[in-house]
């Protein structure tokens, strides 16, 4: 299977279960690995047989401003199944993390897979 995949994401967003939480929006870094249907796109060098990064890119940041969610799990979750139904992709894995977020922790986080990987 082939994949494309955005690293190091940033963004920001309200998240989180504590009612500090629930006022600002706070700093989350994604990974998203994403399987792609075919390896078309590798013969025809055609972005329209390929999933547009620059496009998930831009949708995950309008699910972050949509979307408020307690835990970092139903994020990804979330995430993993726009990816999964909206971009037909057949595996994702979402990594969410919140920078800083715990003394003596450089990132606090989540990972997901869902689908089935060829
Ligand atoms: N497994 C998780 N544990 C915790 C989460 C989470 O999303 N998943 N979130 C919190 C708080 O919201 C955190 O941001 C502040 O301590 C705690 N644990």
């Amino acid at each position: 299977m082939d994949i494309i995949f955005l690293h190091g994401v940033r963004a920001r967003t309200l998240i989180g279960c504590y009612d500090w939480e629930r006022v600002a929006p706070q700093a989350v870094e994604l990974d998203l690995d994403i399987g792609l249907p075919s390896s078309r796109a590798c013969q025809t060098d055609d972005l329209t047989d390929t999933i547009d990064y620059a496009s998930v890119v831009n949708r995950i940041h309008l699910e972050l401003e949509a979307r408020h969610f307690l835990l970092l799990e139903a994020l990804a979750a979330h995430l993993a199944q726009v990816l999964i139904t909206d971009f037909a992709a057949p595996w994702v894995r979402v990594s969410v993390t919140k920078p800083g977020i715990l003394k003596d922790v450089g990132r606090a986080g989540v990972t997901v897979e869902r689908g089935q990987r060829a």
